[in-house]
């Protein structure tokens, strides 16, 4: 049994907060906003968020930052990734060394394009940091569906720790040394997952969700392995497996959001309809920097940057990506003479 705090208290926080009290650990939660604890504390389940889920009675809810960090050996850090710098900033004075910070947000920082685990390491260098992510929605989590991810450190003891306090029968818990690339394959999936739901919206069928999906694979490989990912990564859970369960299912935001952007709806009026993080949003800028830095062809995350910044019609990025220079789908298999 170990002791955890789970920082941030959206959809998520609640979620991994029932799994981790289920494996018999010690769980605290804490949230910024005030009114969200004390409807925890009085309810024991987050009605907004994550409505008929109930959480044991035995959880600490807190708004002291300092409460919720000291004495635990492990830091679950679910703020959305807008405030991953600013919580982690909060966290610093309180964070001893040998206290492991597990992200498991999903963004890029889009002014600095660093990695959610790469900003929480510089904002407190005294922590082990680690990355949890894969298929994984908390609607289906807090009713205990089968649920597979990936927990990630450049130290496999760092992992296996992460492992061991999530893992059960209905929880199954992969390790990886390759942080980067299940950071990369959580945070652009997000942004693929705009597009499909767009597709959703304009009334497209299944063969355009599976070409946006295996396409929308490519661009993220294509991307993440130039910046130093595995491969075998992206075709694993935080890769193919994530933005599957993203494009595909009734619960995603980014989907979410992307159908009605699809139907018409602005970038603002969805996300407002959403109601929870719709982490795309944030990411596509960042995706399609780095895309310019790393000097990577990404059309999909192209279009979708042009539609939710610079007001393109949905429809017409689809005719645009159908309409581009004709092309091999793998440039490197080799023609017979
Ligand atoms: N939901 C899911 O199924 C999954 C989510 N994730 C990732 O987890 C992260 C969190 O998502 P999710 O739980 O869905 O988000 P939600 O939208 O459900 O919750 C966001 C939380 O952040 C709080 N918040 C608001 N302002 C701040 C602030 N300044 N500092 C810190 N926290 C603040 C919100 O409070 P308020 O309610 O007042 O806005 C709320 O508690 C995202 O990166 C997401 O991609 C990953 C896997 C699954
Ligand atoms: O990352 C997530 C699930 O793995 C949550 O984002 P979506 O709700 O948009 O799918």
């Amino acid at each position: 049994m170990a002791k955890t705090a789970v920082i941030g208290a959206g959809s998520w926080g609640t979620a991994l907060s029932l799994v981790l009290h289920t494996n018999g650990n010690d769980v605290t939660v804490w949230s910024i906003v005030e009114q969200e604890v004390q409807m925890l504390r009085e309810k024991h389940e987050h009605v907004d968020k994550l409505p008929g889920v109930k959480l044991p009675e035995d959880i600490t809810f807190t708004t002291d930052l300092k409460e919720a960090i000291e004495g635990k050996d492990y830091l679950i850090l679910a703020v959305p990734s807008v405030f991953t710098r600013s919580t982690a900033k909060s966290m610093a004075p309180f964070v001893k060394k040998g206290q492991v910070i597990v992200c498991v947000a999903k963004g890029i920082e889009e002014n600095t394009l660093m990695t959610l685990s790469d900003i929480v390491e510089q904002e407190i260098p005294a922590a082990d940091v680690a990355v949890m992510c894969g298929p994984s929605h908390a609607e289906e989590v807090g009713i205990g569906l089968p649920t597979t991810v990936v927990a990630g450190a450049r130290k496999k003891s760092v992992a296996e720790g992460v492992q061991d306090i999530f893992m059960n029968e209905v929880f199954r818990v992969y390790t990886s040394p390759d942080v980067l690339g299940m950071e990369l394959g959580g945070s652009l999936k997000n942004v693929i997952a705009l597009a499909a739901g767009m597709a959703d919206g304009l009334g497209y069928g299944d063969n355009t969700k599976a070409a946006l999906i295996t396409r929308g694979i490519s661009e993220i490989s294509r991307l993440a392995i130039k910046m130093g990912a595995n491969a075998e990564t992206l075709s694993g859970l935080t890769g193919i497996g994530d933005l599957i369960v993203t494009c595909e299912s009734k619960h995603s935001r980014n989907r979410k959001a992307g159908m009605l952007m699809g139907q018409g709806y602005t970038m603002k009026q969805a996300m407002d309809e959403v109601k929870m993080v719709v982490e795309g949003v944030y990411s596509a800028k960042a995706a399609i920097a780095l895309a310019r830095k790393y000097e990577v062809a990404m059309p999909i995350i192209e279009e979708i940057n042009h539609v939710l910044f610079d007001d393109k019609p949905a429809k017409d990025a689809v005719r645009e990506l159908m309409l581009r220079d004709r092309r091999e789908e793998h440039s490197s298999l080799e023609w017979e003479e």
